[in-house]
């Protein structure tokens, strides 16, 4: 449902995403959505018959007919009519919370299946993806709620039109021509009023990041030292300003349109009215039929407010289904192969690498070549943007190359099947994951559970210290969000992922800046526990620290996306440079 549609394709796309989400409901609960296609008729339709049989009944006192049947139906009529709701929200509900779950679990599903990290870098995808995570709890159950009123409310009203039609076809058809451009008008001012104040226009992002800016966690320093209070609030006060007096344009406007066309429904109704009691002087109709209509004139206009009010009110859960969809449908065309990981691989090569990041043309990586013996420990350096994270990520294969190949011998690694392929990595990112679960849990992650390995990997990293004095068990939440959890510093975050990429065990190992938030003597520490550990694997590590690069077999030297070095440190100082420059730089820093 984007912004510049005109009316009737919005109009239709609003009945896709809804015709959408009945699918949905039926999808997530069969049983509970058989349920409500019995129910809401029967809610919509039995005040109708209660006020067919008090037209009845008036007819029979007029007439001095006996009552007793019509007010028999009157009386059944009425009394389901008050236990419908009760019966029609405990279904509501089962179909809510069965709703809720069956979304998540969808999304979760799909993350699931998407191998590559390319639409987490799509722009287009940014703001679905906000909002798809957002934590809206209450989306399923507007869904629910108003897209069922919406179901109750039309058919209320269909059942009201035909009644009249049967007494006066044209004033029906007055009545719809005068009632509808009325909704669809006050359905606007709802519409644009909710879009520019609260949902999705750019002034209410910007609002909402304002008034949450003061209330983050992460940004209370900051904010507090160098006191942003005032130029904040003002920020907000100014654009909200701004935005109401836009808003209050648009409404006046419209206003003035909703009189109009009210002036025209109370002219129609109530020449209405004149019509039905002419029509009962002359003896046409019977005197019921004067309460049929006041009635029906009192249903068709608060289901006509109730049914605009709903619509305008689901807008937002349908937008929020539509990227739902969106997401959903979205093509991961990561290459994915049959064989299996070849275990005994002798070399890890990259043969020409080329490579922009989706939806940019700009190159990050030109023309790469190199070539890794297996049980190689190499260090990639080179200066802030060079590609070094990039080329770990493509080695990890969470995207394809644009152009040239990566092969573990002489095998292109896109013919390896994704999962098997992952399997046999492991790494430490710089922007390592801080999973608000158990300690345990963020050390083994996905693999079967050895509390006394994981104890072991933790010593291993040094935080033996830190788990006895804080007293942090393996089963300790690892986020003060939960009860009886704890946090722990930026240090100590990166060695948990530290033996998180120890207990993987994976047979290629990556470490980007894995010491980055560690201080030199930890850091030495850590690289010996690693390089002890994989001594025999085939060990990436980026590093901006050049003292590390003792450590390495040979250093990988990255400039503006190119290969400018690769070889020894020893000889990479003699031969290149750059490399000897940027070396002798750190060096002097510390003498
Ligand atoms: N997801 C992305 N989408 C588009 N461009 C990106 C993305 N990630 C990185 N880039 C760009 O790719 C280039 C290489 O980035 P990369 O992170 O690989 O550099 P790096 O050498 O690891 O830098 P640093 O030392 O700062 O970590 C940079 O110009 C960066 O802006």
């Amino acid at each position: 449902m984007k912004q510049k549609q005109s009316r009737w394709q919005h109009f239709t796309e609003y009945l896709r995403q809804l015709e959408k989400t009945y699918r949905l409901f039926g999808a997530a609960a069969p049983q509970a959505a058989g349920w409500l296609m019995v129910l809401l008729p029967l809610q919509a339709v039995l005040p109708l018959v209660a006020v067919q049989a008090g037209q009845q009944i008036i007819n029979q006192l007029v007439q001095r007919h006996p009552i007793w049947a019509s007010f028999a139906i009157w009386l059944v009529a009425m009394a389901v009519t008050q236990i419908l709701p009760t019966i029609t929200l405990f279904v509501q509900g089962i179909l809510t919370d069965k709703l809720t779950g069956f979304l998540n679990l969808k999304l979760m599903g799909k993350s699931k299946e998407l191998k590559s990290l390319n639409l987490f870098d799509n722009s287009k995808y940014f703001d679905d993806l906000q909002m798809l995570k957002s934590d809206d709890s209450w989306r399923p159950v507007n869904l629910i709620v108003f897209g069922l009123s919406i179901v109750q409310q039309s058919i209320m009203l269909v059942v009201m039109f035909v009644m009249l039609a049967r007494y006066n076809w044209w004033l029906t058809l007055a009545l719809i021509a005068v009632l509808v451009p009325q909704s669809i008008s006050y359905y606007r001012i709802q519409q644009d009023a909710f879009e520019t104040m609260v949902t999705r226009s750019k002034n209410a992002r910007k609002l909402n990041y304002y008034s949450s800016l003061l209330l983050d966690r992460l940004d209370a320093k900051e904010v507090r030292l160098f006191n942003m209070f005032t130029p904040i609030i003002t920020k907000y006060r100014r654009l909200f300003n701004q935005t109401q007096s836009q808003v209050n344009q648009v409404r006046r406007k419209q206003a003035l349109v909703g009189t109009s066309y009210l002036i025209l429904v109370v002219a129609v109704t109530g020449y209405g009215f004149y019509w039905f009691i002419t029509a009962v002087q002359t003896g046409t109709y019977q005197m019921g039929v004067l309460l049929l209509y006041i009635t029906l004139m009192g249903y068709i206009s608060s289901s006509m407010a109730k049914l605009v009010e709903d619509s305008s009110l689901l807008y937002d859960s349908l937008l929020w289904i539509e990227k739902f969809y969106h997401f959903i449908d979205f093509q991961d065309d990561l290459h994915d192969g049959r064989q299996p990981f070849p275990i005994d691989f002798q070399t890890v090569s990259v043969q020409n690498v080329s490579f922009h990041y989706p939806f940019s043309d700009q190159l990050v990586l030109k023309h790469v070549n190199f070539t890794v013996q297996r049980g190689e420990k190499i260090a990639i350096v080179g200066e802030n943007g060079s590609g070094k994270s990039t080329l770990v990520k493509l080695l990890l294969r969470f995207y394809d190359p644009s152009a040239g190949q990566i092969q573990l011998d002489q095998q292109n690694v896109q013919t390896i099947e994704i999962n098997a392929y992952r399997q046999a990595f492991s790494a430490t990112f710089q922007d390592f994951s801080k999973f608000k679960l158990s300690l345990g849990e963020n050390v083994a992650a996905a693999h079967a559970y050895d509390p006394t390995y994981v104890k072991n990997l933790l010593a291993q990293v040094g935080l033996a210290s830190y788990l006895q004095q804080k007293n942090v068990q393996l089963t300790t939440m690892m986020s003060k969000e939960f009860a009886h959890g704890t946090d722990a510093s930026g240090g100590q975050w990166q060695r948990i992922a530290l033996a998180r990429d120890l207990y993987a065990d994976g047979q290629i190992e990556f470490l980007d800046e894995p010491t980055a938030a560690l201080d030199p003597r930890s850091e030495q520490e850590i690289y010996q526990t690693f390089l002890q550990q994989n001594r025999h694997k085939t060990v990436f590590f980026v590093t901006h620290r050049l003292s590390a690069v003792q450590y390495a077999d040979r250093v990988l030297m990255l400039q503006n996306g190119r290969v400018t070095g690769f070889a020894s440190h020893a000889e990479l100082l003699q031969t290149n440079p750059e490399y000897a420059e940027l070396y002798n730089l750190q060096k002097a820093a510390y003498q």
